[in-house]
């Protein structure tokens, strides 16, 4: 399809649609300040130096009609989102007004922008990295706390900076390899070469072991609640959930279909599902519950594994025990048994749920310090990933073949902040983006 046109002006509607107390229609390119001065009654906005605002009144050029009475912004190139000279008209926030505006601006020579085409613009003129406007795209999907905070780090340009620098070590160490190759008598031995590659290396597993957590933190999470009938799954979801969301009864067999509920655990967004309880039954609609509650708790990103401490031990069921967390219920009950590797709760007198509430929170997310950098894209995931493979390779290998997997280790970096790629991977970036954004 090919990268839009860069410099003729688009226009798009960047609040969300329907009714609000203000919308904005946003321009940007090329002559977009003359073209805004001819439905604008007011100073003129191509007299107005950049970041200032102006009141007025936006008009149809052919009739006069007034439209509405709104704020003008205007940026003037390079100081402006895109790094173009742009105008923000700020309206009343009605859908007639908003599309009778971008309809004018349209009649005046400007055209529909593209999805995401004014962040497209501000890669495309320097003003952001590739994995910065990915930022921006996770930053406006961001529904909890934790996405909220993930994606403003890399606004911010942290991971850009952190890549910049692994790069610039790989450059270095490519330098002596080459030098070495080019004059063998004055050139680094292969342990240098070794030396320089491990720090690098070492960095590049630390991004990738964040990934699980950086994905949850951005995506949430699902955890099942499983275990033997009657063990207090549904009860337990209710506690957490603080209303009667599941049927509680103390008929074994109760929950029959599994059932799902979201919830938030320190801003992370959950969706827990409750499960039917797993025992050898041969009543057919029971044998599928179990049957499903077996297959969620292996999807799931965390598992609740619930055994009743009042009663004997149950056999537990197959679970992903490296993702699970072993719970025993009514601990405001006698105990039958002692386990300590069980977190003990009750969810009748609210014991031990904060801190299951925190132990959930740190399995989800591990214990990674605040303001630490976690890796949440599958696309740099996936190119930390080849540059992983490359750099095990190089240590491997001979001077010669090092230098390659380093060269191929540099570009597949580069890709993650947007050097030299391909305008598919650009194409596949911004389509996901919303038209104004
Ligand atoms: N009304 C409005 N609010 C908004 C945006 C916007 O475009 N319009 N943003 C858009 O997503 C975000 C803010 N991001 C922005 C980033 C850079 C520039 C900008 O004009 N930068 C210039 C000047 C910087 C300066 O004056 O210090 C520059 O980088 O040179 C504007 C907005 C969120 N809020
Ligand atoms: N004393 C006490 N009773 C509990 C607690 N949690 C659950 N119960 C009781 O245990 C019985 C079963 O609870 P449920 O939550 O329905 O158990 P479940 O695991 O969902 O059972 P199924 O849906 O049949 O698999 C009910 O009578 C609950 O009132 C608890 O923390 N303390
Ligand atoms: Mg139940």
């Amino acid at each position: 399809m090919g990268l839009p046109s860069l410099n003729d002006v688009i226009a798009a509607i960047a609040t969300p649609p329907g009714k609000g107390a203000v919308g904005i229609v946003r321009v940007s390119g090329e002559g977009a300040l003359e073209l805004v001065s001819r439905l604008w009654k007011g100073t003129n906005p191509s007299q107005l130096p950049g970041g200032r605002f102006t009141y007025g009144k936006i008009c149809d050029p052919n009739t006069q009609e007034v439209l509405d009475e709104a704020l003008l912004l205007v940026f003037r190139r390079p100081h402006s989102y895109t790094g173009q000279d742009s105008a923000e008209l700020q309206t009343h926030g009605s859908p007639a007004v908003l599309r009778r505006v971008l309809q004018v601006l349209f009649e005046l020579g400007a055209r529909p922008a593209q999805p995401g085409e004014f962040t497209l613009r501000a890669y495309l003129n320097g003003k952001m990295d590739l994995a910065q406007a990915e930022s921006v795209l996770s930053l406006v999907e961001a529904e909890s706390e934790a996405a909220r905070r993930q994606a403003l780090r890399g606004l911010s340009a942290g991971l850009s900076q952190k890549i910049s620098r692994l790069s610039e070590q790989l450059f270095d160490l490519l330098a002596h390899i080459q030098a070495w190759l080019d004059y063998p008598e004055e050139g680094v031995e292969p342990a240098q070469i070794q030396a320089g590659l491990e720090p690098v290396l070492q960095e590049i597993n630390r991004l990738l072991a964040t990934a699980p957590a950086g994905r949850i933190a951005q995506k949430g999470a699902r955890i099942a609640l499983v275990g033997a009938p009657n063990a207090g799954k549904s009860s337990l979801l209710n506690a957490l959930l603080g209303y009667e969301r599941a049927i509680v009864t103390p008929i074994p067999g109760t929950t029959r279909d599994y059932l799902e509920a979201p919830l938030e655990i320190a801003g992370v967004p959950i969706v827990a599902v409750d499960t039917a309880g797993v025992r050898e039954t041969h009543d057919v609609i029971e044998k599928s519950g179990v049957e499903r509650a077996l297959q969620i708790a292996q999807e799931a990103d965390l598992v609740l594994y619930l055994a009743d401490q009042s009663q004997p031990h149950p056999t537990p069921p197959p679970l992903p025990w490296e993702r699970t967390l072993k719970v025993a219920s009514k601990a405001d009950l006698a105990p039958a048994w002692h386990d300590p590797s069980y977190l003990r709760v009750s969810s009748q007198t609210g014991l031990g749920l904060e801190e299951l509430r925190q132990q959930i929170h740190r399995r989800l997310l591990g214990e990674a310090p605040e303001g630490e950098l976690w890796i949440s894209n599958e696309r740099h995931v996936e190119a930390l990933r080849r540059a992983q493979t490359q750099l095990q390779e190089a240590l491997q290998a001979p001077e010669d073949l090092a230098a390659l997997s380093i060269e191929q280790a540099l570009e597949a970096l580069a890709e993650i902040l947007g050097k030299d790629v391909s305008e598919e991977v650009i194409d596949r970036v911004f389509r996901n983006f919303c038209v104004g954004k």
